[in-house]
């Protein structure tokens, strides 16, 4: 990473800041970037989905596993909850996705408050372990009786094909079919899964980020507090691949000690520990064991730190410190935080992270945890910070009162904010479609074809934010 002749920063640098200068570039096609991490997390795109229980869910791990990301497991989950999300995960297949089953009895509104939990828009009806039907998902204004049982509501499956098909396959046969959806069954034809054409397609773009086994990774989180080892070895036995040792002031002696616990237990898959901003915070974490730093403390959309505190330090500036500094001993660094278009995930690894964390981002997508909700402005789910009051209730739910009462106090996030689906790209799919077109044409830009000569090639410019306003595109004129 270079700047510009006389763009050399003297102060502290966010995503915005910041331009890349395209340089000559041999790359004949951006789809011959390799956006893999050498991390030790397995991911093939540069993405990890926050700890943050509005946002990392079973589907969203699901989902972003397949398409070779990873998805980290908020520490406020039970051990009980986080192995069976843990074991769902590893129980899913790599290329079909998991369909929303109905029985013929249930009824449409329960159909239609279930599909949109998926992407794929329908519902496969099962009777006797056999798909025999779909239902679609109503369009808002569609008038349907939401009290018709769905053996009467279903429509004929129109491609069936067997569990294994090439994804060339299905897409082609769904195109001739002029059909959205295929139903996949096993020899017995039970029902494997579904994909769309769009799924089938993916299938031959993205690689599944898969662990020794073959089967999706997951990673989890564990605060500094209660008995940190404990948990952090029953989630590695329930399978978790990769354990985050995670608090808000990550250089503090009590995550010291944590992490040192955690990583003399030898547990056999990498840790990630934060969050820090500095040289120093960074080396800290490295001795006391982690092999992946994570970087920023103000930066996230839930986030009230920077303005309850003055703490923090623009993102992109505390990445590329700490990514230097890690580097130097052979380890990471995510940056984790202010992620809101493809360009920060790309100026991310420019700076040196291995992957960028994406937290309220992917709230707004069919695959997050929460309720979906419309009101006048369209469809939203509810995202809120870990540090909020709302989290902070929740993750103190069996102290005393007094206790509850004081935690309270030290309120650093949002609470409930409404984080709109983007109709263009409700699924959390779309927007990684979205991420990583950005970031290999970054690439390409720069001319590199890895993220590591992303990093090592790319020459940025400092811009105002004029500049940075210049580079917004304006579909409603000016
Ligand atoms: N990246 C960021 O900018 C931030 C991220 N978060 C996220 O929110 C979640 C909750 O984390 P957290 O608030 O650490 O809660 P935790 O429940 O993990 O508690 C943190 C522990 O550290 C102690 N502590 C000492 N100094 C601090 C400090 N400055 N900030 C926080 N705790 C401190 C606390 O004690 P006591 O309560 O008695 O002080 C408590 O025992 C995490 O996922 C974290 O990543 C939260 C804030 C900022
Ligand atoms: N200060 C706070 N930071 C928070 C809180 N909840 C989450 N976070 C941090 O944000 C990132 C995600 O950033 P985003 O911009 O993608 O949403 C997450 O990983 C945490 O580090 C909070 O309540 N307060
Ligand atoms: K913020």
């Amino acid at each position: 990473m270079r700047f510009l002749d006389g763009h050399e920063p003297d102060h502290d640098l966010t995503y915005d800041d910041l331009f890349i200068v395209p340089n000559r570039s041999a790359a004949t096609s951006r789809f011959d970037v390799d956006l893999a991490s050498s991390d030790g997390t397995g991911t093939t795109i540069p993405l990890v989905v926050a700890n943050m229980t509005a946002i990392a869910g079973k589907r969203m791990a699901e989902t972003v596993a397949r398409r070779g990301g990873i998805v980290v497991l908020p520490q406020d989950v039970p051990l009980d909850a986080a192995a069976r999300t843990i074991g769902f995960v590893k129980g899913r297949d790599l290329v079909a996705d998991t369909p929303v089953v109905m029985s013929p009895d249930d009824l449409m509104a329960q159909a239609q408050a279930l599909i949109p939990k998926r992407a794929h828009g329908a519902a496969v009806v099962v009777d006797d372990g056999r798909p025999v039907g779909l239902i679609a998902r109503s369009v808002s204004g569609n008038d349907i009786d939401m009290f018709t049982d769905l053996r009467s509501a279903m429509t004929p499956i129109p491609v069936t094909l067997p569990a294994g098909t090439d994804p060339r396959t299905v897409f082609d046969t769904l195109t001739d079919a002029n059909a959205d959806l295929a139903v996949l069954v096993d020899g017995d034809g039970a029902l494997v899964g579904v994909l769309t054409r769009t799924a089938a397609l993916r299938a031959g773009i993205y690689t599944p980020n898969v662990d020794a086994r073959g089967r999706l990774r997951v990673a989890a989180a564990v605060g500094i507090n209660g008995d940190v080892v404990g948990k952090a070895r029953g989630l590695v036995e329930a399978g978790a691949d990769v354990l985050v040792v995670d608090t808000a002031h990550g250089h503090q002696e009590k995550m010291i000690s944590a992490l040192s616990a955690v990583a003399d237990a030898d547990l056999g898959v990498p840790i990630a520990a934060g969050n820090v901003v500095s040289q120093r915070g960074t080396l800290d974490l490295i001795d006391a064991g982690a092999t992946i730093v994570k970087v920023g403390v103000g930066p996230g959309a839930m986030c009230t730190t920077r303005m309850m505190t003055g703490v923090g330090r623009p993102q992109f500036s505390a990445v590329a410190e700490c990514a230097a500094a890690a580097r130097e001993r052979g380890a990471h660094v995510w940056a984790d935080g202010g992620i809101r278009h493809p360009r920060d995930v790309a100026l991310a690894i420019a700076a040196g992270a291995s992957n960028a964390m994406v937290g309220s981002w992917f709230a707004g997508t069919y695959e997050s945890p929460g309720d979906l909700h419309t009101d006048a402005g369209g469809e939203y789910k509810v995202s809120f910070g870990m540090a909020s009051k709302r989290a902070v209730a929740a993750r103190s739910a069996t102290d005393n009162a007094y206790d509850r009462a004081r935690k309270g106090l030290f309120e650093e996030g949002i609470s409930s904010s409404r984080i709109r689906i983007d109709p263009e790209h409700p699924s959390v799919e779309d927007l990684i479609d979205h991420i990583t077109a950005g970031v290999r044409s970054t690439a390409t830009y720069t001319g590199a074809t890895t993220l590591q000569e992303l990093h090592e090639k790319v020459v940025l410019g400092v811009q105002s934010a004029a500049g940075f306003a210049e580079g917004r595109p304006l579909p409603g004129g000016w």
